[in-house]
Formats: C-alpha cells, structure tokens, sequence
C-alpha cells in the first residue's frame, strides 16, 4: 500500500503553561499542507524481518528508531498476527521543520497497516495510537484543519476561508529540535483569542495572529525574521514561522500570485496552494 504523508503548517501557536511532566499547554490551528513523502508498505516474504528502507532527504537517527516502524510496532502489539512488513520511506519534508513530517509519516503509517491488513480500526482508536508516537501524530489521522489545545492532540472544529489560496514555505536548511525550541519558551496567555482573530479578514493576521516559538527563537535564529520581511515584501498578506521551525510560510490573498523571489540554494522552497 503506497500513501503521501503530508506536512502541516501552524496557523498561531500560544504556549500557555508548562505541565508539571515537563510537556505544555499549547492552542495553535493545525492546517494540512499538500508538501509529501512517500511511504510504502507491503507484507514482507516467507522468512524476512520487518525493515525500513529510506531515500529522499537524510534523517538524522538510527533507521531502527523512525516514527515509521515505531507505529508499526506500537499496532504489532496489539494485533500479533500481523506478518513481518517491509517499509519504503521516501523523504522530502524538511526535517526538524516545524512541518510535522515525522509525525505525519507515523500516522499514515498507522492509516496504512489498519487498511492494509483490515484490522477495522475506528479513526478515535488510530488517533490514540497516535497520541503515543508524538503530540502532533493524531492531528494526521484525519488531516484536516483544526483548533489544537491540551498537548496540541485534542482538537476542536473550526472554519476556515483559507483552501485554495498561495503558499510560499521556506526551509533555510536550519534543524531546529523541538524539545530545545519549547526551552527558549516563557509561557504565557494568548495576545489575541486565535478563533476570534482568524475569523477575521486574512490581511488583519499580521497584527493579531502570531507564533510565540517566532519571538523565543528570532535573537538566536535570525534568518527567521529575514525570510519573514522577503515573503511581505513579496506580497504575502500573512507570514509566520511553523511550530517550531525552521520553515516560514507566506500566505497570498486569494487570486493574487507571490511576486519572484530568490534564496540562497541551500535552502528548500515549496510553493502551491493550500
Ligand atoms: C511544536 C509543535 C507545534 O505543532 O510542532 P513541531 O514544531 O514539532 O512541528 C508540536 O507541539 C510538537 O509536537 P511533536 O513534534 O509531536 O512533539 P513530541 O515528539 O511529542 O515532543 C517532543 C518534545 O517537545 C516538547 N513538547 C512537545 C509538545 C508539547 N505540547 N509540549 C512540549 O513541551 C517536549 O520537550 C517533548 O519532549
Ligand atoms: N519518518 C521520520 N521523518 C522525519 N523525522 C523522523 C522520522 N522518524 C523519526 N524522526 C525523528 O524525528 C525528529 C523530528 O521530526 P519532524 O517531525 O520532522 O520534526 P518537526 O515537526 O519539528 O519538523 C528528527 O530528529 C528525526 O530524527
């Protein structure tokens, strides 16, 4: 079974509190970004291990500890009838990003076996499953735009006028760790309520709808905020860093295009719409 995990992107992130077990209360809408890899799965022959085969972009780690086979396992003790697996990860999201790509990947990973193997797992099932490969992990199970709170795994509906219209994202070949970004954080309330500002016009975003890991990590990173001022100046009507970066996205009004815009080669670009 062939899938395309796809990345996401932080509409707003505020992170509130500090849980007692070291982890935070956050609220940020979690967005599905079209930017994929690509994971096969397919039963493995008479007599061999399971196995993870990587291409694409390198990820750094022992193979043995990727979020692919991780979720494998986690569904493999539960159901020990599943057979041997051999996994083919292709890498093209950014890692250490702010994407979510990892994250992605154990979730349709997950998706995958449950159909693969007709285990008749329901999607709450599939996202407490996921729950236990990373915070983000559930959001990807059914992949659509939402309201994150708690750990960012308990989500809540929203609308939003936003599918369809341009996005520039950038990665500046920058891995930021997570862990390390939410150490650089001093918690606090959101400035604006985010359900209430991004009912609003998009082109009011910029003054309402911000990212706290951006402030925390703009002195030691600044290539950040340059990336963020060429995306305006390239008429983006928002621009932020995802999660907890590297990437930063510009979001361009509907019908309108992003003005031609040059990076440095190391970086990586995606543009499409959303
Ligand atoms: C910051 C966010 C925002 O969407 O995304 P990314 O920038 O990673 O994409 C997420 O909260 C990242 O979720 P995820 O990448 O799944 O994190 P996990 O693997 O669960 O945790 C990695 C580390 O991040 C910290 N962590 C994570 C989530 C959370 N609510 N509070 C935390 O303090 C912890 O130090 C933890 O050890
Ligand atoms: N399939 C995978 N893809 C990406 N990273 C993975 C994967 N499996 C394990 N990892 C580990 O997860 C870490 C961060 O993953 P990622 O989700 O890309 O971060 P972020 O959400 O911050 O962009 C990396 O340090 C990497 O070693």
């Amino acid at each position: 079974m062939l899938v395309f995990p796809n990345a996401k992107l932080n509409l707003g992130l505020y992170v509130t509190e500090r849980r007692p077990d070291g982890f935070h209360w956050l609220e940020s809408v979690f967005l599905p970004l079209p930017w994929t890899d690509a994971l096969e799965i397919v039963p493995a022959p008479a007599g061999q291990a399971t196995s993870i085969t990587l291409s694409g972009r390198p990820i750094p780690g022992d193979p043995a500890t990727n979020l692919c086979l991780k979720a494998y396992e986690l569904l493999r003790a539960d159901y020990p009838s599943l057979p041997d697996a051999q996994l083919y990860l292709h890498k093209m999201v950014p890692i250490g990003a702010g994407l979510g790509g990892g994250s992605a990947d154990a979730a349709f990973a997950l998706k995958a076996v449950n159909d693969l193997f007709s285990l008749g797992l329901s999607l709450e099932k599939l996202e407490s499953y996921a729950r236990r490969l990373g915070s983000d992990c559930a959001f990807f199970i059914r992949n659509q735009p939402v309201l994150a709170v708690e750990r960012g795994d308990v989500f809540e509906e929203i609308e939003l006028l936003v599918a369809g219209i341009p996005c520039v994202v950038v990665y500046p070949n920058l891995h930021i760790s997570t862990a390390e970004a939410y150490g650089r954080i001093v918690p606090g309330p959101p400035t604006h309520p985010l359900r209430e500002a991004l009912a609003q016009p998009l082109e009011t975003w910029r003054d309402t709808v911000s990212n706290d890991f951006e402030q925390a990590l703009t002195p030691a990173f600044p290539v950040l905020a340059d990336i963020k001022r060429q995306l305006y100046t390239a008429g983006a009507a928002y621009a932020s860093l995802s999660g907890s970066g590297s990437a930063v996205y510009g979001l361009w009004p509907p019908g309108s295009e992003p003005a031609p815009l040059q990076w440095p080669v190391e970086f990586t670009v995606w543009q499409g719409r959303l």
